[in-house]
C-alpha cells in the first residue's frame, strides 16, 4: 500500500494543543500523582547547561539522517584497560588486516575507522580476548568481523581453503546473536567483508526449515552466525562440531548472558567441545554492559582487554530524545499527532521511517490494525509471527512501502535499518538498557535521529534511569521527570545488577572497581516510620541503623557515609511489597553508586 497521510482520523483538539512541537519550548505537563516540591537536586539538574554536538537540525523530519557526521564520535571518551594493550590505529591501512579484507573495506567505502574500530581491530588482530562496549550504530559489527575474517585468511593453507562436502561442518569462527534478524544481518555484513576471499559465511536460526540450513552447512563453513537455540539443535544432531573454533564472538553480549540465554550459552561454550578460553579467542560486544554481566562474561575470557567507547549504557548525542508525559488512554491520539506532524514537515516516507515500540505482541497487532484503519500504513513485527511474516514486515518497512513498523523488543537490538528517522517508545521498556538499544535504531553511523517516549505513571520505575541517561547525553530534561525520578523506586530501571550499580552510566571495567561495593541493604519497617531500620552490607563492612525515621538520616560507618534520602517514598509507593527499592546514594568521596533495599515487614 502506498504511503498516504490522507487519514480519516482526526485527533481531538485538546490533544493537539497538548503536544509539544519538535521546535516548541517544552510543554508544561500536569504533575505526577506522587509529585512533591522539587528538591535542590532537581533544581540543579534542570538548570544544567546543555552542550550538544553540532548535528544537523532534526526538527524537520525530512532533514533527519541527511548529513553524515562520522566525526561526531571523535570526542567520545575511550577507556581501555588490561595488560599490554595494543595501540589503536588511525586508519584501516595501519591495521594488521589481510589485504583481501582491506580491499573489501575500500569496496564498502569505509574511509576511516570509527573509534571502536580504531581500538578493537588492533586488539583483536593481536589475538587478544576483548570485552567491548560502544554506542549503538558505531560500527561494532565490522570491529569484530574484520579481524575474524582476516585471521581466517591468514591462518589458511592452500589445501584448507577448499571446502569439501562433509556431513559434519567444522567452522573456524562462531558468531552468536540473540535474534534471527540480527543473525541474517551479520551474515550479510560478513559476506560483504569476505567478498572474493573464499571465506564462507553460513547462518543458522530458528523458525526456518532446518534441512535447508543443514544442506548449506554440508557444503562447508568458515564463519557460522547463529542464534543459540538452533545451534544447539544442529550440534545435537551432530551436523556441526565446535572443536575447531578459533574465534567466538557474542554480539549483544549482555543480552546473550542475561537470564533468557545464559544457560544455552554456557552449554554451547562449556559443554559442546569448544576449545577453552586461552585457546580460542573470544570477543564480546554490546552497547550496554552492566557490572554483573561483565562479571559473568569474564568466565568466557582469558586475560582480556576491556574497551569502552562513549559511556557504558549511554546513548549517543546524535539522537535527540524527547520524553513526553502521556497517559495510556491518550497514547494513540498522541501518536497520530506525531505522524501527522511528520507529514506537515514534508517527511518523505522512503527517507523517514518511524519505528514504534510497544510492550506486548498483542499490543503490536492491535496498534498495527488501528493505524492501518486510520490511514497510516503500518506493519507489526514480534515473536509470535512466523519467520516469513517477520521477514516480510522488515522488508516492507526497510523499502518504505510500509513506513511505520510497530515492534516489540524483538527489533530493539542490533538492527541496522537506514532511514529510521524517528523511534517512538509508545510503551517504555522496564529496563533502561532496553531503552538505549531501542532508540539506537535511529541516529546511526554519524547520522542524527529523533527518539520520542510516551511516559505514563506506570513508568516511574524507569524515571531515574531515564534521567541519568538524558543527563549523560546532554538532552533536555522535562521538570516533571525530576519529580518522578526523586520518588522512583529501584535501581533506576535496571533489571539486573543485584543491588547496586557503580558509577551508574560510567564506562568502567568492573575489575578496576576498588571501592567497597554496596552489596545489599535491607529495610525493615512496620507500618509508618516507627521501628524502621536499615542494614547495609558492603564487601568490606556492614552496618545497621535503627533510626525511627529513615528519611534524611546519615549513617556513618568506618568507611564512609550513606545518605538515606529517598526512603520516604516507600510510604507512598503503591507497589511497596515488591522487590527492591533504592534508599540512598553513596555521596561525595565514598564509593559511588546506588543501593537498593528490600522492603519487608510492611503491612
Ligand atoms: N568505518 C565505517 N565507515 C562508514 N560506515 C561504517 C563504518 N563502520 C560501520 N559503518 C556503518 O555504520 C552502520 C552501523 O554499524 P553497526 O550496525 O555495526 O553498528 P553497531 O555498533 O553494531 O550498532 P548496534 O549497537 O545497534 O548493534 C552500518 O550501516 C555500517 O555499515
Amino acid at each position: 500500500m502506498p504511503w498516504s497521510f490522507a487519514s480519516p482520523y482526526v485527533p481531538p483538539q485538546h490533544h493537539v494543543n497538548n503536544i509539544p512541537n519538535f521546535s516548541d519550548d517544552p510543554v508544561v505537563h500536569p504533575a505526577p500523582a506522587v509529585a512533591r516540591p522539587r528538591g535542590a537536586s532537581a533544581a540543579r539538574r534542570s538548570s544544567r547547561q546543555h552542550h550538544r554536538l553540532p548535528v544537523e537540525d532534526t526538527q524537520n523530519a525530512d532533514n533527519v539522517n541527511v548529513n553524515i557526521n562520522f566525526d561526531a564520535y571523535e570526542s567520545v571518551p575511550v577507556e581501555v584497560s588490561g595488560s599490554n594493550v595494543p595501540a589503536p590505529v588511525s586508519g584501516f591501512d595501519e591495521a594488521d588486516l589481510d589485504e583481501g579484507v582491506k580491499r573489501n573495506i575500500e569496496r564498502c567505502k569505509y574511509v576511516k575507522p570509527t573509534p571502536v574500530q580504531r581500538h578493537a581491530i588492533p586488539i583483536a588482530c593481536a589475538g587478544r580476548d576483548l570485552m567491548a562496549c560502544a554506542q549503538t550504530g558505531s560500527g561494532k559489527t565490522a570491529a569484530f568481523c574484520f579481524p575474524i575474517i582476516s585471521g581466517i585468511l591468514k591462518g589458511r593453507s592452500a589445501s584448507s581453503s577448499m571446502h569439501r562436502s562433509a556431513p559434519i561442518a567444522y567452522p573456524t569462527a562462531l558468531i552468536l546473536t540473540p535474534t534471527r534478524e540480527l543473525s541474517c544481518q551479520i551474515r550479510d555484513e560478513a559476506n560483504k567483508f569476505a567478498h572474493q576471499t573464499g571465506v564462507k559465511v553460513v547462518v543458522a536460526y530458528g523458525g526456518a526449515p532446518i534441512n535447508h540450513q543443514l544442506r548449506v552447512l554440508e557444503r562447508g563453513v568458515d564463519i557460522l552466525v547463529a542464534t543459540p537455540g538452533r545451534l544447539v539443535d544442529i550440534i545435537e544432531r551432530e551436523r556441526v562440531s565446535l572443536t575447531k573454533i578459533k574465534y567466538l564472538a557474542l554480539d549483544e553480549a549482555d543480552r546473550m548472558l542475561d537470564m533468557g540465554f545464559e544457560h544455552q550459552i554456557r552449554k554451547i561454550v562449556d559443554q559442546m567441545h569448544m576449545p577453552p578460553p586461552g585457546i580460542r579467542q573470544t570477543l564480546l560486544f554490546s552497547a550496554t554492559f552492566p557490572n554483573d554481566i561483565q562479571k559473568l562474561a569474564s568466565d568466557f575470557l582469558s586475560n582480556y582487554i576491556f574497551l569502552s567507547v562513549g559511556r557504558v549504557g549511554s546513548s549517543t548525542e546524535l539522537i535527540v530524545q524527547k520524553i513526553e508525559l502521556v497517559q495510556d488512554a491518550d497514547k494513540r491520539d498522541h501518536l497520530v499527532n506525531h505522524l501527522q506532524r511528520q507529514k506537515l514537515h514534508g517527511a518523505n516516507p522512503k527517507h523517514a521511517l518511524t519505528l514504534v515500540f510497544v510492550e506486548t505482541k498483542r499490543g503490536a497487532d492491535s496498534l498495527e490494525h488501528w493505524l492501518s484503519r486510520n490511514g497510516f500504513p503500518a506493519i507489526a513485527i514480534h515473536g509470535d509471527k512466523v519467520q516469513m511474516e517477520r521477514e516480510r514486515a522488515l522488508r516492507s518497512f526497510k523499502s518504505g512501502v510500509t513506513p511505520i513498523l510497530v515492534a516489540t523488543d524483538v527489533a530493539s537490538r542490533g538492527l541496522d535499518i537506514p532511514h529510521v528517522a524517528h523511534v517512538i517508545n509508545f510503551d517504555l521498556p522496564r529496563d533502561i538498557d532496553d531503552y538505549v538499544h531501542r532508540i539506537g535504531r535511529t541516529g546511526r553511523a554519524g547520522k542524527s535521529g529523533l527518539a520520542t517516549a510516551f511516559f505514563s505513571d506506570k513508568n516511574s520505575p524507569i524515571a531515574k534511569g531515564l534521567l541519568g541517561l538524558l543527563q549523560e547525553a546532554n538532552q533536555e530534561i522535562p521538570s516533571w521527570l525530576n519529580q518522578y525520578a526523586e520518588y522512583s523506586p529501584s535501581g533506576g530501571g535496571r533489571r539486573r545488577g543485584p543491588h547496586y550499580s557503580i558509577g551508574s552510566y560510567g564506562g568502567r571495567d568492573y575489575r578496576n572497581a576498588t571501592e567497597p561495593e554496596v552489596q545489599k541493604c535491607n529495610y525493615y519497617s512496620t507500618i509508618g516510620n516507627a521501628d524502621s531500620s536499615v542494614e547495609c552490607y558492603t564487601d568490606t563492612t556492614s552496618y545497621v541503623d535503627t533510626s525511627h525515621d529513615i528519611e534524611d538520616s546519615n549513617i556513618d560507618s568506618s568507611f564512609n557515609s550513606l545518605n538515606i534520602s529517598s526512603a520516604r517514598s516507600f510510604n507512598n509507593h503503591p507497589d511497596v511489597n515488591s522487590d527492591f527499592y533504592e534508599v540512598g546514594r553513596v555521596e561525595e568521596d565514598g564509593p559511588r553508586g546506588y543501593a537498593s533495599v528490600v522492603a519487608t515487614g510492611w503491612d
